[in-house]
This record gives C-alpha cells, structure tokens and sequence, in this order.
C-alpha cells in the first residue's frame, strides 16, 4: 500500500511586531523587511504583514519592499478600506487576508462579519479578485460567516484562533471543537483552511492537527520568541513543530 505523504502545513510568518518594536522609537531597526528574508531561511513559506489604516506598525514603505525582496508566498493583510485596497490591487500579492480593524483595539478583537455585510466585504473581494490576488477571511468560527464566506466564492477562511490562544481548560476543548467543525465545513466547500491569531510553541500543535488545516499565520510568538534566539532559529524551532504534528496526522 503506497504510504501516504505527511500533509504539509504551511506556515506563514507574520512580521507586524518587529516593525512594533522598531515603531516604538520611530527609526530603522529592527527591519520587518530583513527579519522576513530571515525568517525565509528558517523555513517560512509565507510571509504576512498588516497594513493597518492607523500604521502603528508596518509602514508603506515596508510592505513595497517586501514585494520586491519575498520570494515565498506573500500574504497582505488590511481592511476593507478605500485606501490599503488602492495599495494592495496595486502591489498584487499572493493572497490578501481581509480582517476588521478599529483604532482603539490592542490587536485584532474578533472576525469579520461577512453574514451581516452591507455590501462593504463583498466589494473589497469582488476588487481584491479582479486584481488577480487570492481572497482569504479573517473569521469567528461560526458557521454562519462560513456559509455566508462561500457564498462570496473566496479562496480560503482563516479561521481566527484568538478565543483558543485565551481559553482556559475548562473552555479549551469546545474551541477546539468550534474549529474542528468549521473546518470540515469549510473544506467541504473547497477552500483553503487557515488558521491564526495568538498562537504560540505551547498551543500551536492542538490547531495543526486539525483535519484539513493548510496553513497557519503566526507572528507575535515568532517574533517574541525572536527576541532570544534570533528570527531563523525561531521560525525554524516553529517549522520542527509543525512537521512533527504532520508526520502525526499522516496524509
Ligand atoms: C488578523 C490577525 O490576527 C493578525 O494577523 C493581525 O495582524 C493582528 O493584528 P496586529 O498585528 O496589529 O496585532
Ligand atoms: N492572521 C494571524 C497572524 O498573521 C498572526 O497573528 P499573531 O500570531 O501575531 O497573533
């Protein structure tokens, strides 16, 4: 019987926090343009970066030298706003990764709410898709944002894992559960399965093996962890993880 391939996961490396910590004194260092280029050497085989509306981190000029200089997939992340989408259809990326934003938030609260659009979601994919750029959702997993995400005929859900990153082991397991289920939905309908927002080395095995993931964006914990070894060895301590939760779940 032909032994099956270990399912890999992709895993994107999101690079928003090294421009944090460079942001805090308003100068060049440290460079999220030079920690993704490292962080390709550590095995990353996506990049992402949030251009948010109130530029607390990445800037423009970042993300037109991550084009430039990624030679892995790039994700782009941003609003539905009039502005970043300008700058995303322009800049073409691989994928663009639509999540909610508001000034007052520390990071990103909750997903987007596709099933209540008033017509705002659906014409920043419609403008994302006509640029010829991969449309993913940044979502609660509840099945009705799923149903109303395939019904406007993206390319994947990234399924946002911030309620399990916080969850305390009497609620664990039911978000695991949440997106377990979601995840089968999503999957049935053909799309990609994402997932991320708060993992970490300590929680990130229990979502990789989720039937169905393909691929998980992680930053904070990366680049947290970046601080103490260095941006290659800390994407490649994650990479270790992710490929013995592979070889765990076979095909
Ligand atoms: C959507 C998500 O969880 C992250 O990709 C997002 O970038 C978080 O926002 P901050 O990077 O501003 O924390
Ligand atoms: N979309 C999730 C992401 O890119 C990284 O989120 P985090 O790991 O920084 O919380």
């Amino acid at each position: 019987m032909e032994t099956q391939r270990p399912r890999h996961i992709d895993l994107g490396v999101n690079v928003d926090h090294v421009a944090t910590v460079r942001q805090a004194r308003r100068t060049t260092e440290p460079d999220p343009v030079i920690a993704a280029a490292l962080a390709e050497q550590g095995g990353a085989d996506g990049i992402t970066f949030h251009l948010r509306e109130d530029r607390r981190h990445i800037q423009d000029r970042d993300v037109e030298l991550l084009m430039q200089t990624v030679r892995v997939r790039t994700n782009f992340e941003l609003a539905c706003a009039d502005e970043v989408l300008s700058i995303c259809c322009r800049l073409k990326p691989d994928w663009a990764l639509l999540v909610p934003e508001s000034r007052e938030e520390v990071t990103t609260e909750g997903g987007l709410d596709v099933a209540g659009d008033n017509g705002r979601i659906r014409d920043a994919v419609a403008r994302i898709r006509d640029a010829g750029i991969l449309t993913s959702l940044f979502l609660d997993p509840e099945p009705k944002q799923i149903d109303a995400a395939i019904a406007m005929g993206v390319d994947a859900v990234e399924l946002h894992t911030g309620p399990y990153a916080v969850a305390d082991r009497h609620r664990v397991d039911t978000e695991l559960q949440r997106l377990t289920q979601v995840g089968h939905q999503i999957t049935a309908a053909g799309l990609r399965l994402h997932a991320g927002h708060g993992l970490t080395y300590h929680n990130v095995r229990a979502v990789a093996v989720i039937e169905g993931i393909a691929e998980l964006n992680i930053g904070h914990s990366i680049v947290s962890r970046a601080v103490m070894v260095g941006m290659k060895e800390a994407v490649a301590e994650m990479r270790r993880i992710l490929d013995q939760c592979s070889v765990a779940v076979g095909g």
